[in-house]
């Protein structure tokens, strides 16, 4: 097993490049960020470098205040656009493999066919880059639009992008959907990358309702070999949270 360090949520301490020399320091394979625009993309790319960790992918911007993506949000379509031509700017100057494309809050068929819309663009846009998705759940993000893994399915499949793939975060599919393993097997042809963290608390995939040496053994038999994203809220130390890491290592 491979894993990328989520640096939205691990090292928050330290400056971006600084995060990525850390989780390089820590063993991972490769990093993702969340937001890492107010960072110099000069910067960033310089610490992937030295470090040969590859950026695996990062977001497009929540938007304003209260916002959690604009892409699914009737009437704000060049904003969807020029989130989805920054993030793709920045994803080229670091060399990042993906970007997620954030729906936002919204709900019915207006947001459904702006979201389709904006997905279309950004796929059209991605000179070969990967367009993620993510189902969010609902005790996080009340009202965003994508929820559920059968709805990110409809939308691939409506989409007709090869390089559009599903975020397949097992945090939030384990709390809106369950059967967590049997979904990875069937949706693994859609599933471009891969995310973890303890249910219901969000910590370190080492405890909780999700049972992870399970979930590693399903992804090694379905010779999954990118690195998982791990993306959990590691409290203040995260070097102190690396246990689950070095075991997953030695499978
Ligand atoms: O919250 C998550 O899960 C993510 O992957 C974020 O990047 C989007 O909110
Ligand atoms: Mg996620």
């Amino acid at each position: 097993m491979r894993f990328s360090a989520n640096l939205g949520f691990l090292w928050t301490e330290l400056t971006l490049p600084n995060a990525i020399r850390a989780a390089a320091a820590a063993g991972f394979d490769a990093v993702e960020c969340h937001w890492p625009y107010d960072v110099p993309a000069d910067d960033v790319a310089a610490a992937l470098r030295e470090t040969g960790l590859p950026m695996l992918g990062l977001n497009t911007t929540r938007g304003g205040p209260g916002e959690n993506g604009l892409s699914a949000l009737p009437g704000r379509r060049a904003e969807a656009r020029a989130a989805i031509d920054q993030a793709l700017a920045y994803a080229q100057a670091t060399d990042a493999a993906a970007v997620h494309v954030m729906a936002g809050f919204a709900q019915g068929d207006a947001a459904h066919a702006a979201f389709v819309d904006a997905l279309r663009y950004a796929c059209d846009a991605a000179q070969g880059r990967v367009i993620l998705i993510e189902p969010l759940n609902h005790y996080d993000a009340p009202g965003y639009f994508l929820r559920t893994t059968a709805q990110a399915e409809a939308i691939i499949a409506e989409v007709g992008a090869p390089n559009l793939k599903l975020m397949f975060d097992c945090y939030h599919v384990q709390l809106m959907e369950g059967d967590v393993t049997h979904r990875l097997v069937r949706l693994l042809p859609l599933i471009g990358h891969v995310q973890v963290a303890s249910v219901p608390d969000r910590g370190a995939p080492d405890h909780g309702e999700l049972n992870y040496p399970h979930v590693w053994e399903v992804l090694t038999r379905l010779d999954w070999d990118a690195p998982v994203g791990a993306e959990y809220k590691p409290g203040e130390d995260t070097d102190a949270t690396l246990g689950w890491l070095r075991g997953a290592q030695a499978r």
